[in-house]
């Protein structure tokens, strides 16, 4: 024989209906069928029986409402004449529960016995609807067969009764045998039900007492999900549970199987099959006691609570006093509240327990009750309550003993800014579960599930700022790269935010990249940086990335706050890094300390690897003792452009146009943009520095910095251009060439021109091309090199977006 459980969603409509007629009527064993109330028609049952209570006459309304469900359902399936005489004998038990619920609302008042009435009336009618599909099918009234009895104030199954009554119809089975769930009855005839989900158990017991040789629980997803997928996108089906494992993870929340469920099938080593009833061709999870090697997976799944509360009880004169943790776990279930996790520290000071939040005042009210004398003796001297909290689990039996696991998970939920407030580990070592406020549980959870289950596929989530000639180079190298860094290297970016002055979009599942600057100017809505900040914070995602392609003040000072709240920031500004050494320096440990990144290699040398290896080489020991450096694109283009032909202020001209140049090529010019550079290297080298400490001599002479506009400056400086070419030309007659360059020696930096000869390495630096020496105790006869593009769109995309892919490399 084979028990087949249908919930609410499987019957939930006569399409779906027609699914389990089929599913059945394929089995060719003998067959008990037990069915959940038509989806949704339980709350909608509990909803029509509070209105009553209040005295509100909607109630009818509610039932008229489940009551025409139903109607429809049965003209769906069946041919009029049938449809009209299943109609009339479900009138009759409408009318039943009608007469109750108009009881409840003349009194407003409702007895535990009408409530289990009304709640378990949608079993009474889905399991009569369905038992007519099928012929020569039976309905069995399972209030008759599953007794209950009250233990600690709650209805509990009377196994040794049930097994009795149940294996006294054995004889009278037929082929297709259709049983409610839920509902049961007490030892004076009363209704009670299984409680919420309880369907599930109802088929347990009866595959248990019958000796089932499977329990198939069909619902509507393809078995145990590696997380619920109503939270997580990417979760997938676990082929096979232990029942230990899928214990764990329903008690923790899993919905897909009612926790008792398991007991009464796993003391007969009945197998569990989970089903879909919408893709029956689906493998399913097996559920049962085999034990899996165990190089397999450790973790098999992850669930969560919400709604709970965290109640600290804690005080000096708890430690070493036998008999609290029982008092309050006593006074917990006299008033049968379910504690759902509990951690206590070593030093016996402070336990914690969790409960669901609508029973936390009540418990407090107990607790504080159970502990008076101890409270008035400041024995115990704080009770609190954390509300809005979440639990998360981990499961997993070849978790045991090793090591590493709680590690992997802490260290990810640090990383991503999820506070811990308390943490359970079994000794058995099944389940490690832990708890976080609510807000954070979906990070909580996508950080969990990519850490176990999809480490080999890491989700990057952008925030783009600013759509120049660097943002927009960015998003194209993202639109072609995507496809390669999934498949080779196991990480998808996603842009969930794009930014600029004037427009910006934010959607947290992720932008279309292809087209998306159209979209961002026709559906943008109008730009705000301090929306757009908060957003990326609300968003929580993990593994969030701003990334800065502009140059301005503004956005460099949001960087701190997003560190603060763990997101990483990638930069292509230099103004937060070559602003006050304190700022700088505080951004830098506020990322080491929150676990993030913080990366601006393209702050100097544009794409070049420079910031990189000077990190490595302090890193490793050494000691930066020198480093000299052409570090102006824009400006070593310059000088080597201009000729007899070409004046100073064409070539100026043809550099901004080209995008070398900073916007405005006065910053490039009067040496600002090369002290910044210097700078940041000077602090990455480990020097304590501000800008005021560099000494700089400009491009061109300090007067026509002084122009009141870009305009003015690009009028004046055509009457430099006969001195400048003046000495280019003589520094030429004497094998000379101009530099422009950086150096930072004995602690002190300068930015100027220097004149240098054709031994000199800076000699046969072309275009825009940078160049630094670095001297260091390790690289002290000959420098180390570094030379390359220095300027330029393409090359600064591609550093920023290494920068990007560094974040996924913790
Ligand atoms: N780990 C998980 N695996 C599968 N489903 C889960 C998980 N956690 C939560 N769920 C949810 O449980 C639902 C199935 O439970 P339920 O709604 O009670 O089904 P039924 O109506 O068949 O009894 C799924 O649709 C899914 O949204
Ligand atoms: N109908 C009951 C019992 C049940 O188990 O339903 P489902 O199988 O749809 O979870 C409830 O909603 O609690």
């Amino acid at each position: 024989m084979k028990v087949l459980k249908f919930g609410g969603t499987s019957v939930g409509s006569s399409d779906s209906i027609l699914k389990v007629k089929k599913i059945v009527e394929e089995q060719k064993e003998q067959l008990v069928v037990v069915v959940s109330a038509v989806g949704g028609v339980t709350d909608q049952l509990i909803k029509a029986a509070n209105l009553a209570k209040k005295g509100e006459n909607i109630c009818f309304d509610v039932l008229s409402e489940v009551k025409e469900k139903h109607y429809n359902i049965i003209g769906e399936l069946f041919p009029l004449d049938i449809a009209q005489t299943i109609k009339f004998k479900t009138d009759q038990l409408f009318d039943e529960v009608s007469t109750i619920i108009k009881g409840v609302y003349m009194l407003k008042e409702i007895t535990e016995k009408s409530e289990a009435i009304i709640s378990s009336f949608g079993e009474r009618v889905s399991s009569f609807i369905i038992s007519q599909l099928f012929e020569g099918g039976k309905l069995f009234e399972s209030q008759k067969f599953i007794k209950t009895d009250k233990v600690f104030g709650k209805d509990t199954v009377d196994f040794e009764e049930t097994e009795k009554r149940l294996l006294e119809v054995k004889d009278e089975l037929v082929q297709v045998n259709v049983f409610p769930g839920f509902i049961a009855c007490n030892k004076k005839d009363e209704v009670t039900t299984l409680g919420r989900g309880g369907s599930d158990y109802t088929a347990a017991i009866i595959a248990a007492t019958y000796d089932a040789e499977v329990l198939e629980i069909w619902t509507d997803v393809n078995g145990f999900m590696t997380a619920d997928p109503r939270i997580i996108s990417r979760a997938y089906c676990i082929d096979k549970l232990s029942y230990s494992e899928a214990m764990e993870l329903s008690h923790f929340g899993a919905k897909v199987i009612y926790p008792p469920t398991i007991l009464p099938v796993y003391k007969k080593s009945i197998p569990i099959l989970i089903k879909n009833t919408f893709n029956p061709e689906a493998q399913g999870t097996l559920i049962n006691d085999e034990k899996e090697p165990l190089k397999d997976k450790k973790i098999k799944g992850i669930s969560s609570i919400k709604d709970v509360s965290l109640l600290t009880i804690q005080g000096i004169g708890m430690i070493g006093v036998t008999g609290i943790a029982m008092r309050l776990f006593k006074s917990m279930a006299q008033e049968n509240i379910n504690v759902i996790l509990i951690s206590q520290a070593s030093s016996e000071n402070s336990i914690s327990i969790v409960i669901e939040s609508a029973v936390s005042k009540k418990a407090v009210k107990l607790v504080e009750k159970e502990f008076k004398a101890e409270i008035a003796l400041n024995q115990v001297n704080n009770i609190s309550v954390e509300t809005d909290m979440a639990v998360i689990a981990i499961v997993g039996e070849n978790m045991k003993h090793t090591t590493g696991i709680s590690g992997k998970l802490f260290n990810s939920m640090g990383r991503n800014g999820v506070n811990i407030y308390a943490i359970a580990q079994g000794a058995s070592e099944l389940n490690i579960s832990f708890v976080v406020k609510e807000k954070d549980l979906k990070k909580g959870l996508n950080t969990v599930h990519e850490a176990f289950f999809l480490s080999h596929f890491t989700v990057l989530n952008l925030f783009l700022i600013g759509t120049g000639t660097v943002g927009k180079m960015l998003i194209e190298k993202i639109n072609n790269q995507s496809e390669k860094l999934l498949n080779e290297n196991k990480l998808r970016l996603r842009v969930a935010g794009i930014t600029n002055s004037r427009k910006m979009m934010l959607n947290p599942q992720g932008l279309v990249v292809n087209g998306i600057l159209n979209d961002l100017m026709a559906e943008g809505e109008q730009a705000n940086l301090d929306v757009f900040t908060q957003r990326v914070k609300d968003y929580n995602l993990a593994n969030s990335i701003v990334v800065d392609c502009t140059a301005n003040q503004a956005i460099s000072e949001i960087y701190q706050g997003l560190l603060e709240s763990n997101i990483s920031v990638v930069t292509a500004n230099k103004i937060a890094t070559s602003s006050g050494y304190e700022s700088y320096q505080k951004l830098k440990t506020t990322a080491l300390n929150k676990g993030v990144k913080f990366l601006f290699e393209t702050n100097v040398g544009a794409g070049l690897p420079i910031i990189g290896p000077l990190n490595n080489l302090v890193m490793s020991g050494d000691k930066i003792l020198k480093l000299e450096a052409v570090l102006s694109g824009t400006l070593n283009y310059i000088v080597n452009t201009v000729d007899e032909n070409k004046p100073l202020s064409e070539v100026i001209l043809e550099a901004k146009e080209k995008g070398f140049s900073e916007p405005d090529p006065r910053i490039d010019l009067s040496g600002t943009d090369v002290v910044r550079k210097i700078l940041i290297l000077a602090r990455e080298a480990g020097y304590e520095m501000e800008q005021s400490d560099i000494d700089v001599v400009p491009f061109v002479p300090q007067k026509y910095m002084d122009c009141a506009s870009l305009e003015d400056f690009m009028k004046e400086i055509v009457e430099y251009d006969g001195a400048f070419e003046q000495k280019r030309k003589e520094l030429a007659n004497a094998g000379k060439k101009l530099r422009y360059g950086a150096k930072l020696e004995g602690g002190k930096a300068t930015v100027g021109f220097i004149e240098i000869d054709s031994k000199h390495p800076f000699f046969d630096l072309e275009g825009s091309n940078n160049i630094i020496l670095i001297n260091s105790e390790h690289y002290k006869e000959h420098p180390m090199q570094i030379k390359g593009y220095g300027a330029g769109a393409d090359v600064t995309a591609a550093g920023v977006f290494a920068d990007i892919i560094k974040v996924a490399n913790k």
